[in-house]
């Protein structure tokens, strides 16, 4: 990736830790090789430095017997060079998790190179110009290598979206090989993809986010809870969130000043207010109605803007609210719109506050609803509607799984990928 990246403000190359120089193992000769296509690689007994020098890279002809399974890098680096990159003396690639001669060439054939093979070679020719690569879905083989020297090719010139299928297959070696490599990528905020579902209370938005995240290991941005805290977090700091004190415009002030300042963690499901867990507290429809009333706050609503823009980091997120699709993220590939009837949603919500040991009352439950989608869909800022781009989707007869599967199935036919 060092030698592939160019240089950005602040930034030239990357910084190994932990292998240098002095290692006494076999793949540290993989730094010959990569010297040998154009990387600037400096180091230390244990550091290495990698910065692109060459560029486009330098085509190689290697015998790879020394370094067969690093090697593999070496072919993908070989769509980033100036000619035909020959791999020799591999035969040994046949043999290892999957046969490795035709995965690296049928995947490096998806992108658009050219690709020759042979019971021990490779001869790889890249895409003639950015014109020539293909947005791919690379098949991993149940492979981990494979998994991980595609990710290189998310650099090609024309910006193609390349997806890896079973990331999780590096799980063998290096479990967290793609939270490293986000970790060191900048990516542009919106070329990051982002799938939002909208829609009103209890349509079940915030199960089937966590879901469709989870299914595709995107970030997950539950807006719903950051309104609840600044419901919360004014509840504490003694300020009113009644509809009347509400409309006084220093009130409204203060309570932006605050959602500005939320001193808010998350770690998955769990949520800390001024290092106090408030995950359950949040929860309770106490907490949802005074959202509902906060959120009605021009103030509140733009102090986290940038709070919620934030949450669109790599590989992708999915967003659950009100105005995901239709203020916050209003570029996202995905927009949903999930509703269902007001009867269902109650009932859902009965079941599952009764399910936390939470004590509840049907027809409250449905009157609070009713008078919270009122509210919402009828303030002046940042409304409940769906996106004119929005894809509705009426749950009342779905399960959850069949809610998933409809999103997922729209998500797939949004990126076309050749050779799939
Ligand atoms: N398609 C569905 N069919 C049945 N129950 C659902 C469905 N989707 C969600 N639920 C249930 O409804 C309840 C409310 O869902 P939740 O995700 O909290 O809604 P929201 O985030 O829209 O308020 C949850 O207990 C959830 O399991
Ligand atoms: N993007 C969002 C999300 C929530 N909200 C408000 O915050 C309240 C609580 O949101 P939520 O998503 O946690 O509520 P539920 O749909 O889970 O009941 C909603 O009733 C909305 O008024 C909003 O205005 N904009």
């Amino acid at each position: 990736m060092g030698a592939l990246a160019p240089a950005s403000p602040g930034r030239d190359g990357i910084t190994i830790e932990g292998v240098g120089l002095a290692s006494i193992q076999g793949d540290i000769r993989f730094v010959e090789a990569a010297r040998l296509m154009g990387a600037q690689i400096t180091g230390e007994a244990n550091r290495l430095h990698i910065r692109r020098g060459r560029w486009p890279l330098q085509a190689i002809e290697l015998d790879c017997n020394h370094i067969p399974d690093a090697a593999m890098t070496l072919a993908v680096m070989a769509l980033y060079a100036d000619g035909t990159t020959t791999l020799r003396n591999i035969a040994s690639w046949r043999v290892k998790e999957t046969d490795r001669i035709v995965a690296m060439a049928t995947e490096c054939r998806k992108l658009g190179a050219t690709v020759e093979e042979g019971a021990d070679f490779i001869r790889i020719t890249p895409p003639a110009t950015p014109a020539h690569w293909r947005a791919a879905s690379i098949h991993t083989y149940d492979d981990h290598r494979v998994a991980m020297c595609f990710s290189l090719a998310a650099f090609n010139p024309a910006s193609l979206p390349v997806r890896i299928e079973d990331p999780k297959c590096v799980a063998k070696t290096f479990p967290d090989y793609f939270e490293a490599l986000f970790d060191v990528c900048q990516a542009d905020a919106a070329r990051i993809p982002v799938i939002c579902i909208d829609g009103p209370t209890a349509s079940g938005k915030g199960t089937l986010a966590a879901e469709v995240a989870q299914r595709l290991g995107y970030h997950l941005l539950d807006s719903g809870a950051l309104y609840r805290l600044v419901g919360l977090a004014a509840g504490k700091a003694g300020l009113s969130t009644a509809e009347d004190d509400l409309r006084q415009p220093d009130q409204a002030q203060r309570l932006g000043t605050l959602a500005a300042g939320l001193q808010v963690r998350f770690d998955g499901p769990r949520i800390w207010l001024d290092s106090v867990e408030v995950s359950d507290a949040l929860r309770s429809e106490v907490a949802g109605m005074a959202a509902s009333r906060v959120s009605a706050v021009p103030e509140v609503r733009a102090a986290l803007l940038t709070l919620q823009h934030g949450f669109r980091r790599l590989p992708g997120l999915v967003a659950d609210g009100r105005d995901m699709g239709t203020v916050i993220f209003p570029d996202a590939p995905l927009k949903v719109y999930l509703t269902a009837s007001a009867e269902q949603r109650a009932q859902r919500r009965y079941k599952q506050l009764i399910s936390k040991g939470i004590a509840a009352n049907i027809d409250s439950l449905l009157a609070d609803l009713e008078k919270r989608d009122h509210r919402d869909s009828s303030r002046a800022h940042a409304p409940l509607k769906p996106a004119e781009d929005a894809l509705q989707l009426d749950n009342s007869g779905l399960d959850v799984e069949q809610s998933v599967q409809q999103v997922l199935n729209w998500w797939q036919g949004k990126t076309v990928f050749s050779g799939n």
